[in-house]
């Protein structure tokens, strides 16, 4: 591997004390009970082992076993010199095809690992869902890639795995005991398991203060089985200070890992055990760990005997197909520091890791596959970077090809958060636009151009209000606009504007009047303003009276008639026809508008408008009791209402009246 690349370098928390220190009080429990042919059974001892084996779970979540049966001839001829030119040999190398064999990228939290692994399953093949989509629901098989030299590894390899499986299981029958259930309480979840094995090797490292063997992580599956050469290098943190101990290696000791899925399972009576492992510079180690996991249907859930209304679950279960899927597809590589695919696998919707209940952080993302709002990986990376308006930005650049992402922060009633988000952002003077590269004929520019400039002013000025439509959105430079209330009522209205005797012969040019509703201002126009302008039309949106930015107070309005007064007053000036529409309350204004400048009123369309009569405004009330309004609410959000629109040719109106309902998502 050579000198120490950056893509190795640590973050300077997380490098190694070369000089740890190896304490004592690290479980080692002798399975001798168990194991020995001679030995009798012994209720007492049995439900000490049990006890022993559930307080090393509880207290430390790692803990080492010794006579523990197995001859530890597999283990020794893995680790030992006669295989150790596997690592020399021609490699065959996995690839996104087939995920076992040989690789050397491993990668944990970002930073790359010093060593280089081979991996193989215990059942060949091993079924796993295809991608870690959770939509896709086709199946695959993972086959081992064994190289033909040395022509003996396939053979050890094998026996090893059966050998330590029986163990494995052993341990997860006594496990349950400890939790209270019965000795067979897991085994169906290892029927089709999907179990792999790892020969690390971990080459000397030139600096072993910046570099580690494997970044601090936690196993995902239910348990591990560590065998390890004499050189020693596993940490562990101690769950009772944080601090990292060394775990000096026992001579025919397997260290037990306890991992996620035992930490789902039993609801957190035991957690998993974060570890790491340092390198040294003069001496290579191996180690081979037996990952015991689940088959891939398994829903990874805490067990129900172990939840009650005092303890309810604190993880929503998840599949552990698709976990592994992603962590496979995923590790090799390198993660871009910026990277979408969190809010899109399984590792970060349902890992155990992400989808704790209580998660202490607050930052949520919305998952793009179906909208939930879910916590990103926050607990492993010290600077989080989290992705915010220069996505914005990026989504543009790429034509849509990257999106940005929503995303928000809860807050807690028990601890407060920081952070320190830095938003890269262009020169002002840039006009942002997708790059030409990415935009051709098949696939055009989905957004128009805009000044960064003045879209940053224009935020920096209106950003207390994130979710108003006042705070200029993405969406405004969108070329083709979803099809939303907007573009339905240029549509509706111009298909009926033509109908109707006295619409403009020229259709295709028109003066839009948008009068808001009660408590609104012109600015709840601004999709629709957008649209009738790229369209080629004229419009107007307005402020009634204390509306918007109307510097009048609603207090020392007099009337209803002072509140309608700017409409009154652009009619009066405007020359030409115009379009009016109405939305709610404003329904009143464009009703008044009609009755006195009928001449200049070509169609006034009322969207869910208060529709006065034509002759008297005061038979308001009358009219609206009659209309129908549907109207479904969502807690927090209208997500659903009917719209009303009721067309006018207001020189016919005593003739021909068309009323139109429909439903409409409409998005505020
Ligand atoms: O090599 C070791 O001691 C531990 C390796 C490990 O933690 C892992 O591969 O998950
Ligand atoms: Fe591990």
């Amino acid at each position: 591997m050579g000198e120490v690349d950056p893509a190795f370098i640590q973050d300077p928390e997380h490098r190694p004390k070369l000089s740890a220190t190896e304490v004592k009080g690290i479980p080692l429990i002798d399975l001798s009970l168990i194991n020995s042919p001679h030995s009798v059974y012994d209720p007492r001892a049995f439900e000490g082992l049990v006890a022993e084996i559930g307080n090393a779970c509880k207290d430390w979540g790692f803990f080492q076993v010794i006579n523990h049966g197995r001859s530890a001839k597999g283990s020794k001829l893995l680790l030992g010199s006669s295989l150790r030119c596997l690592w020399r040999r021609r490699k065959i190398r996995r690839d996104e095809g087939n995920v076992l064999g040989y690789y050397d990228t491993e990668h944990t939290k970002n930073v790359r690992d010093w060593k280089e692994v081979f991996d193989f399953t215990v059942e060949e093949p091993t079924l796993v869902p295809a991608s870690p989509d959770p939509e896709d629901k086709e199946e695959t098989e993972w086959y081992n890639q064994w190289p033909e030299y040395p022509p003996e590894l396939r053979n050890a390899c094998e026996e090893y795995a059966r050998e330590v499986e029986n163990l494995a299981l052993k341990l997860m029958g006594l496990i349950a005991l400890g939790l209270g259930l019965p000795k067979d309480r897991f085994n169906s979840y290892f029927k089709d398991q999907t179990s792999f094995l790892r020969l690390n090797h971990y080459p000397p490292c030139p600096s072993p203060q910046l570099a580690l063997g494997v970044g601090r992580h936690k196993d995902g599956g239910a348990l591990t089985v560590l065998a390890q050469d004499d050189v020693g290098g596993l940490e562990v943190k101690r769950k009772t200070d944080g601090v990292w101990i060394r775990v000096k290696p026992t001579p025919n000791a397997f260290i037990i890992n306890v991992g996620d899925v035992i930490q789902v399972w039993s609801n957190e009576r035991y957690e998993s055990v974060e570890h790491r492992v340092i390198v040294n510079s003069e001496k290579e180690r191996f180690s081979i760990p037996y990952y015991l996991n689940p088959a891939h249907y398994t829903q990874v859930e805490p067990l129900e005997e172990l939840i009650n209304e005092q303890n309810p679950a604190k993880y929503k279960p998840y599949s552990w197909g698709k976990f592994i899927t992603h962590r496979k597809l995923t590790q090799a590589k390198t993660l871009p520091l910026i990277d979408l695919s969190p809010i899109n696998t399984p590792d970060n919707i349902s890992g155990p890791m992400h989808a704790k209940i209580d998660d202490a952080g607050g930052l949520e993302v919305k998952r793009k596959a179906d909208g939930e709002w879910i916590p990103p990986n926050l607990l492993s990376t010290s600077n989080i970077r989290t992705k915010g308006h220069a996505q914005e930005f990026r989504t543009i650049l790429s034509n849509d090809r990257y999106e940005s992402l929503e995303h928000r922060v809860v807050v807690n009633s028990k601890k407060e958060r920081f952070s320190i988000p830095f938003f890269v952002n262009p020169a002002h003077y840039t006009i942002v636009k997708p790059l030409e590269e990415l935009a051709d004929e098949q696939n055009q520019a989905k957004y128009k151009p805009y000044n960064w400039g003045k879209f940053f002013s224009h935020r920096k000025l209106t950003d207390f209000k994130k979710n108003s439509a006042e705070n200029m959105q993405l969406c405004h430079f969108r070329q083709n606009l979803i099809p939303s209330i907007s573009t339905f009522l240029i549509v509706l209205l111009l298909c009926v504007a033509n109908e109707i005797e006295s619409a403009p012969t020229n259709p295709s040019k028109q003066h839009f009047v948008l009068v808001h509703g009660s408590c609104f201002g012109a600015w709840s126009w601004y999709k629709l303003v957008t649209l009738i302008r790229s369209s080629g039309h004229n419009v107007t949106a307005l402020d009634l009276a204390a509306s918007g930015v109307d510097p009048q107070q609603a207090k020392d309005l007099r009337s209803i008639s002072d509140y309608l007064k700017p409409l009154r007053d652009f009619m009066e000036a405007v020359d030409g026809k115009v379009i009016l529409v109405g939305h709610s309350l404003g329904g009143l204004a464009i009703s008044q508008a009609m009755e006195r400048f009928p001449s200049k009123i070509s169609v006034a369309i009322f969207v869910t408008a208060l529709m006065s009569g034509p002759a008297n405004i005061s038979s308001l009330n009358k009219e609206v009791s009659s209309c129908t309004f549907l109207y479904c609410k969502k807690p927090h959000h209208i997500t659903l209402m009917a719209l009303f629109v009721t067309v006018i040719n207001y020189r016919k109106i005593r003739l021909r009246r068309i009323k139109i309902q429909i439903f409409i998502k409409v998005v505020y």
